[in-house]
């Protein structure tokens, strides 16, 4: 007998609902009780629904309010100083410490915030240090466990294992000098045995240990901790199913294999090629695989007969009642329920799964494995196999002439004419620009205003025509401002766009959209990506209307503005037929285009914006350099067809990109601009250490919070920069786009800034 199991659901509620209580009650609208009553009925909601479809292995105890991570914190009371004596309540600390808290007198700031490995899903991170006062001051996972089991049903517990804690999280600002976090697992396993063994007496007969740490590089080194883990908790606690995802075991399997737990779970959609390896390596043990066949990562429907075949390998080496089928990944990273969407064709409907659909087919998935001769489970398996069929059919006719296209790109379509020192001097003459330039990154205020015409438009109660005029006012207003406190490259200021990928996936061929598939991105903010479902192509110019129009406003140059092809694909649900770098490259010709079209309409500089570059990052170092290399060649196909006097520009933020630097470098835009002042500037050694010999401009300006900075701020983060970059190198502008920001503190910021640059030119004469 097969089992089947999913890693963890979505907790956003199939209608937003953890959004809209946990808001309302930051909002002070409703009461802690309320919220928490919201929150069982979505928990309930969740348990049943996957119950329903069958799942053996139900999860628990994954929910979570704001962040799964910061749920750990919370229970072992990983509490930074700052947040205590403040005389809030439990969940209040919890919140403050996740989005900080201003009020009443309290005002501390939110704790950091960071990638969950390679997804768009944010954690908050751990901070620790000597003084850290492990404890288990909530038992959370128990408390679910519970409440499930009340509910009627009987759930595996999850929890995230005490290495993968402690490694996600950093050293405290009060720790000493060389202070490790993992140094604190002695004392953190004493923390994990009460829970553990308080889940057993509770009648949990599984337990779920994520251990994603295990699938990267950093695991060789760990196996000590690993194996003092697992030999402590073992004896005290319910089977364990050790779970890694996202990547492969590799090397590391060797002492994984060793490990005294009941199960190990291994991803099968991001690396499937392991599985002969992983289920040869526990043969001789009594360690049951469970295999991540249902992707937890896409939205596409699981291929069973691929599915079938691949169980089939490790059945025939540890038997039937050795395996289970399960999602790749906690399903948190997809939407609710496909059951949500009524605009998507019958046609793409077919094409997709959700977290509730794939429920049911690691279901199915595994009673075909079992040999269920019922009815509904052979009816699911041939509508699975006639989905599949329609599917590969309709990928079947790509758009030759955008295939052709791609085949056919020439190393010297990746090139611009002359090599920067050349283009610099013929931009200087074109552009006349002065010392430290200042420009912004795009955005300007979204303003209520510009939301409301925007829904309004959508609604139709505004006709296209007076969407336009009010845009245009918009961009008018914000060229006027910039031109009135002396600005070098103006920008328009976007009001036209809903979303940087959003908009530019709307006036391209190849991608659909969803009207309710949410994902969470950072604790009460969700994403919903576009997908791209063929071959990508340009139907006609995107932004050359606006770009000319707020041109024709002004003498000063006016920046083209792009959301460049990688940044695109990382931010969208990606096809699961074609490689990244073939969508990529499809994305990067469209944008090519369009960059020409910018030329040709009279726009000197153009900005393609790469903030997703370094997210878009394999998890395993051997697999950068070919991520790297069609990476940094699509944005260079998306804007080397222009001429020497065309300025480039590219703009990054949200990531550390220190480790990628040289590929930056490699990109050759004239002019970068790249988040610095939240760092302390700390992106200056990395410019020590690399060199970097295009123009750039580290931001001055933070623009995350209503803060204005003062002009001798700026000044000191000019400063600094300029003891390390060349000042002919150097661009003023602020971390990134404005759109977050009210009018008010931008206007202020931002004569600080030109007040900034003019100072330099006086000083750096
Ligand atoms: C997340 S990067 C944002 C860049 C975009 N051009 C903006 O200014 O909003
Ligand atoms: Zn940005």
């Amino acid at each position: 007998m097969v089992l089947s199991s999913v890693l963890g659901f979505p907790r956003i509620g199939a209608n937003r609902e953890i959004k809209k209580a946990v808001e309302a009650y930051w909002a002070g609208k409703t009461s802690a009780e309320d919220l928490q009553k919201v929150a069982a009925e979505v928990r309930k909601t969740s348990w049943t629904s996957v119950k329903n479809h069958r799942v053996d292995f139900v999860p628990s105890g994954e929910f979570s309010l704001y962040d799964h991570v910061l749920d750990h914190s919370a229970a072992f009371n990983v509490i930074p100083q700052r947040y205590v004596g403040l005389g809030l309540t439990p969940l209040d600390v919890y919140f403050a410490m996740g989005r900080g808290r201003q009020s009443e007198g309290v005002d501390v700031p939110a704790s950091e915030m960071k990638k969950w490995f390679d997804s768009n899903y944010h954690y908050v991170v751990p901070e620790l240090s000597e003084e850290t006062d492990l404890k288990l001051i909530y038992n959370k996972a128990l408390e679910e466990f519970k409440e499930a089991k009340e509910a009627g049903i009987t759930t595996r517990p999850v929890v995230l294992g005490p290495v993968s804690f402690l490694v996600l999280g950093k050293s405290a600002k009060s720790a000493q000098p060389g202070f490790r976090p993992i140094s604190l697992l002695p004392k953190l396993i004493p923390v994990y045995k009460q829970l553990l063994s308080e889940l057993k007496a509770a009648g949990a007969e599984w337990v779920q240990i994520d251990e994603p740490i295990l699938a990267l590089d950093s695991a060789a080194a760990l196996e000590k901790e690993y194996t003092a883990s697992f030999t402590e908790l073992a004896p005290v606690s319910p089977k364990i199913m050790l779970t890694t995802y996202f990547s492969r075991l590799d090397s590391n399997v060797r002492f994984i294999a060793k490990l005294p737990v009941a199960g190990l779970h291994i991803d099968l959609d991001r690396a499937p090629d392991q599985l002969t390896e992983v289920a040869n390596a526990v043969k001789n043990t009594p360690i049951v695989l469970s295999l991540g066949l249902v992707s937890g990562r896409n939205i596409w429907k699981t291929d069973f007969g691929a599915a079938i075949k691949l169980a089939q390998t490790a059945i025939d080496i540890l038997g039937a009642g050795r395996v289970i089928v399960a999602t790749s990944s906690s399903l948190l990273h997809t939407p609710v329920t496909l059951a949500s969407e009524n605009k998507l064709t019958a046609e793409q409907k077919d094409w997709f799964s959700f977290a509730l659909e794939k429920a049911e087919e690691v279901a199915v998935i595994a009673a075909v494995l079992s040999g269920s001769q019922d009815a509904s489970v052979t009816a699911a398996l041939e509508a699975n196999r006639v989905s599949i069929n329609k599917r590969r059919e309709f990928e079947k006719n790509s758009d030759d002439t955008v295939r052709k296209r791609v085949a056919a790109i020439t190393p010297d379509q990746l090139n611009r004419k002359s090599p920067f020192p050349v283009r610099k001097e013929t931009q200087a003459k074109h552009l006349n620009l002065p010392k430290f330039p200042t420009t912004t990154i795009g955005s300007f205020p979204q303003t209520k205003e510009i939301r409301q015409a925007r829904a309004k438009f959508n609604k139709g109660e505004l006709t296209k025509e007076e969407y336009e005029t009010f845009i245009k006012k918009e961009i008018e207003h914000v060229v006027r401002f910039q031109e009135s406190i002396d600005l070098d490259i103006l920008v328009h200021g976007e009001p036209e766009r809903n979303d940087m990928v959003q908009y530019f996936g709307e006036l391209l061929n190849g991608f659909v959209f969803t009207q309710n598939a949410w994902v969470q991105s950072y604790g009460s903010r969700y994403v919903r990506p576009p997908i791209i479902v063929s071959d990508v192509s340009r139907p006609g110019p995107m932004t050359v209307k606006w770009s000319s129009y707020a041109q024709s406003l002004t003498k000063k140059p006016m920046k083209g503005m792009l959301t460049g092809p990688v940044t695109i694909l990382n931010w969208s649900f990606p096809r699961a037929d074609i490689s990244r770098e073939m969508q990529s490259k499809q994305l990067a010709l469209a944008l090519r285009d369009e960059v020409i079209d910018l030329e040709n309409a009279g726009i000197h500089a153009i900005q393609v914006d790469e903030p997703a570059i370094r997210e878009g990052l394999p998890l395993r170092r051997a697999d950068w350099d070919g991520y790297l290399e069609w990476a940094v060649d699509s944005f260079k196909l998306a804007t080397a067809g222009v001429t020497d006097q065309l300025q480039t520009h590219s703009h990054f933020c949200y990531s550390d990109f220190d480790d990628i630097f040289p590929s930056i470098q490699r990109l050759d835009a004239d002019v970068i601009s790249i988040e610095a002042s939240k760092s302390d500037m700390k992106l200056l050694n990395t410019f020590k250490h690399y060199g970097y010999s295009n123009q750039i401009g580290p931001g001055v300006y933070d623009i995350h919070s209503p803060r204005v900075p003062g002009d001798q701020e700026i000044k000191d983060r000019l400063q600094a920069m300029l003891s390390i970059l060349p000042d002919s190198l150097v661009f003023v502008n602020p971390d990134c786009g404005l759109k977050t920001r009210g009018w008010k503190e931008t206007e202020a910021s931002l004569k600080n800034l030109v007040a900034g640059a003019k100072w330099a030119r006086q000083n750096y004469a």
